[in-house]
């Protein structure tokens, strides 16, 4: 199913939650919504589900639109972190339950409900927890119950926010896979919501980076690594780094730092904000440089620093520590990035074609 969402817009009291959301998700699609705590990604999926209503905007499924239907017409699976399933029912009938509670002329037979649960059981691999009740089951097993409930309904859209949230990290790795392998079996159009990086990178075709109600970035994995479109999505994706810099001729000066190494950028002379990694930068010892060494601590794998700058710049480093310079709080450094993104102070004017 081909989801269109265009100008969407929503208010919670006096605050813009979504502000004007264009988004295409191809059929089959596994996407990833991925952001800060409060961008709106819960709302968004809920507008899709069907359980929140925009104030402005369109959605379409297929072309059909969706802002006119219910949620119950919309055929939908939905996931969310702290899904509660149904305590007094066992596996197979907490898989079954979305169809058994169909309108009439919808509703399978109990023998029918009974096979579709456990073709589902033996696809998630839960047959063997059939007659067991949620409270006897593990955390991932759960999870896989409730897509298995998710899933009954055969769902148009599948929706999850935050599946494996609750779950530590060896178990959110093994479900990470086992669902994109249940993606790719069922086809379905999928969107699921995280704030993990790795998750969201590991698992999605594409990721949609949201911040404060605004769609900063839709890309693959290393596009947004390598090329963040804006500031915010350089600091989210760890270029926690920002230093002033001056573009004269596509390349990028500052006071002591060595930017040899960047490309060169298609910007106009003039002032400019560099956005680096920790990792993406070393430190020389120089007699000249105006940077100084404020603090210093080793990981024994790893150097760790951060440096100032008369004007008031600071940085943090992080560097091999084998082959590392030695080096002592107070000392004079100049600095040298390897790699970082970097963007006008001011917004470049488009040239308009005439
Ligand atoms: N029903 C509501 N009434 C008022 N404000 C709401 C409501 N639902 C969400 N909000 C607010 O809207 C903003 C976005 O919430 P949303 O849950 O969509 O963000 P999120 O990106 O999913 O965050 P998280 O990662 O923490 O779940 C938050 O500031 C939240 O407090």
């Amino acid at each position: 199913m081909s989801i269109e969402i265009a100008g969407l817009t929503k208010r919670f009291d006096r605050t813009d939650v979504l502000r004007g959301i264009d988004l295409s998700v191809e059929p089959g699609e596994l996407l990833a919504l991925l952001g800060p705590s409060g961008s709106g990604k819960t709302t968004l999926l809920k507008i899709i589900a069907g359980l929140e209503w925009p104030d402005a905007g369109r959605l379409r499924v297929e072309g059909q639109d969706w802002l006119a239907l219910a949620a119950r017409e919309r055929r939908i699976g939905f996931v969310f972190q702290h899904y509660a399933l149904f305590p007094h029912m066992t596996v197979r009938d907490n898989i079954g339950f979305g169809l058994s509670v169909l309108p009439r002329g919808q509703r399978p037979t109990r023998a029918q409900i009974a096979a579709r649960a456990d073709e589902l059981m033996a696809f998630l691999q839960i047959d063997h927890l059939a007659d067991r009740f949620p409270g006897q089951l593990s955390g991932g097993q759960r999870q896989r119950v409730a897509l298995g409930r998710a899933l009954a309904i055969k769902p148009r859209v599948l929706l999850l926010d935050e599946p494996f949230g609750a779950l530590d990290a060896a178990i959110r790795r093994d479900l990470r896979r086992w669902l994109r392998g249940v993606h790719e079996a069922t086809g379905s159009t999928t969107i699921f919501v995280t704030h993990d990086q790795e998750e969201a990178f590991e698992l999605a075709d594409r990721v949609v980076v949201m911040g404060e109600g605004r769609i900063e970035q839709i890309g693959h994995a290393d596009a947004i690594h390598d090329a963040p479109a804006t500031p915010f999505v350089a600091r989210f994706m760890g270029a926690t780094v920002q230093l002033p810099v001056t573009v004269m001729g596509g390349r990028a000066q500052g006071p002591g730092l060595d930017l040899s190494a960047l490309p060169q950028v298609a910007l106009r002379d003039g002032p400019a904000q560099l956005f680096a990694r920790p990792a993406d930068l070393r430190v020389a010892p120089d007699a000249d440089g105006p940077w100084r060494v404020q603090t210093l601590a080793s990981t024994g794998a790893e150097l760790r620093l951060t440096v100032a700058h008369p004007g008031g710049a600071e940085a943090e480093i992080q560097m091999p520590r084998r082959g590392a310079p030695t080096l002592s709080r107070g000392a004079p450094v100049t600095l040298a990035v390897q790699a970082a993104t970097i963007f006008a102070d001011a917004p470049i004017e488009k040239e308009t074609a005439r």
